[in-house]
């Protein structure tokens, strides 16, 4: 009988319903379909989502961050809290106002140089380069334009291996990367490349002893990142940059969350190559960066052919709109880094302290190396995607869980040694520039309440209070 106490007693549908009654929501929605897949939850969220903004009723109206979440009318339907600043960051309004001029104006090709159309603009993205460079102390000629991070990773990934492929063939990375860098490693290894994939410690961090003997005489490329987008766990950047001068082998780091949030000097640190994404700083997306070092220079081949833009590196024309509002983005991270850092650093310390004290929760990821941007909490006895559902108020991600059409687990949790149970029952919780003390002590009383509320749901919790080992029931897989 244990063995079928899976996912069908955690039923999302019946825990809508039970919402519904507590009054967390006034609107009540039937759902004749089965929620198994993350499609289907994402459905269901939508269809509440409407019924809600359809009713007149505002639940639990009075303090400012309820207003937040659930009154201000934008005719989109109602706002959640953000808390979601690893999928995506707000476009800061300065970040707009200096956008805004290349849809009227300033329309020039900056790859015009026979006139001032071109001119004009060009300078305009020359100005973005320069800042974008400063926050990592590069220099101007080293920062390459690309459509975001995803594409700085291919670029790094294949345009370095290819390059140097005659003598060597062999890329580091870990299993804990951004998706687009596992992939492209797995298409090199499909080219016939070899590809490491290194672990990480309990605290998701890389051993430099273990990348140091993976090192071989035809390791080209060491790719690791910075800061990880599920768990906010920084890795030894400055340790792994020295290791990969000394064997002569390039070293790139995935930095699409760790740009203008942590301090990040590529010579210092030995970074040959790094990955910039802009809306991950307030800025526009569907634009980045990589950085590519000039001395010792680094090759690559283009993965984009064309007009040879970008040193020949990233061919079309730029989007100077785009360029412009990721330069201003990142001169204002610099601008404002200890304003910022000392903001998120107190309402991260708040938002973690309030999310610990509920029992049997734990943080995920190292409690040392990390970007307190990034709060990643597991409540056990809850799932995650319940824990979701019923956080309507608040968007928030369960990591790379949710975002998969599949019930599958984090891999990234996974590689921690999390088991399944751990890995769904993990919230990503991202703070920025703009959230409110306001906003995370609505968001600490919401998760205690409602966390409470689902154990109480939960015939794991009961028997866990009464005093059942869990660990010594079969469970069956989902
Ligand atoms: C660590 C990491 N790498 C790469 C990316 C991809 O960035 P972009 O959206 O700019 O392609 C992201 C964004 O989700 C990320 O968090
Ligand atoms: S699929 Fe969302 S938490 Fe498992």
């Amino acid at each position: 009988m244990l063995k079928s106490l899976g996912r069908s007693v955690f039923s999302t549908q019946r825990l809508v319903g039970t919402v519904a009654r507590r009054g967390y929501a006034t609107a009540k929605v039937a759902f004749d379909v089965p929620l198994e897949t993350h499609t289907d939850l994402q459905k269901a969220n939508e269809d509440l989502a409407q019924a809600r903004s359809n009713s007149a009723e505002v639940i639990e109206s009075g303090s400012t961050a309820l207003k937040h979440a659930y009154q201000e009318n934008t005719g989109f339907g109602t706002r959640p809290i953000y808390l979601d600043m690893q999928a995506t960051t707000p476009t800061d309004p300065r970040v707009l106002d200096t956008m805004l001029k290349f849809y009227t104006g300033l329309y020039g090709n900056p790859h015009s140089n026979t006139h001032s159309y071109g001119w004009e603009t060009n300078k305009e993205v020359e100005t973005a380069r320069k800042h974008i460079a400063g926050v990592i102390n590069a220099d101007v000629k080293e920062i390459v334009f690309t459509s975001g991070a995803t594409e700085s990773n291919n670029m790094a990934l294949k345009g370095v291996s290819r390059f140097y492929k005659k003598t060597k063939n062999h890329i580091i990375t870990t299993r804990t990367e951004h998706k687009c860098v596992l992939e492209a490693a797995r298409a090199m290894k499909n080219e016939g490349y070899d590809v490491t994939f290194l672990n990480v410690d309990e605290y998701g961090l890389v051993d430099l002893k273990e990348l140091e003997a993976a090192i071989k005489p035809t390791t080209c490329l060491v790719s690791v990142m910075a800061v990880n987008n599920e768990i906010g766990v920084m890795q030894p950047i400055k340790e792994i940059g020295a290791l990969c001068r000394k064997n002569k082998v390039f070293f790139h780091t995935d930095a699409a969350q760790a740009y203008g949030k942590i301090p990040l000097d590529v010579n210092e640190m030995n970074i040959d190559l790094l990955s910039i994404s802009s809306h991950k700083i307030y800025g526009p997306k569907g634009m980045g960066a990589l950085f590519v070092r000039r001395r010792p220079r680094v090759r690559l081949d283009p993965i984009i052919s064309g007009g040879g833009q970008e040193r020949g590196l990233r061919s079309g024309t730029l989007a100077p709109s785009l360029v412009a509002g990721f330069g201003e983005a990142a001169r204002l991270v610099k601008q404002e880094y200890e304003t910022d850092i000392a903001h998120v650093n107190r309402l991260s310390e708040k938002l973690t302290k309030g999310l610990l004290a509920i029992e049997h929760t734990s943080l995920n990821g190292s409690p040392d190396h990390r970007y307190p941007g990034c709060v990643n909490v597991s409540f056990a006895y809850v799932e995650g995607e319940s824990l979701l559902m019923a956080l309507r108020d608040i968007a928030l991600s369960s990591g790379s869980a949710c975002t998969s059409a599949s019930l599958e687990p984090s891999y990234v949790l996974h590689a921690l040694g999390k088991d399944d149970a751990m890995a769904h029952s993990s919230i990503r919780f991202g703070i920025g520039r703009f959230t409110t003390d306001e906003e995370i002590d609505y968001v600490i009383k919401a998760i205690t309440e409602r966390v409470e509320f689902l154990r109480e749901l939960s015939p794991l919790w009961e028997m866990v209070k009464e005093g059942i080992d869990l660990n010594s029931i079969e469970w069956s897989g989902h």
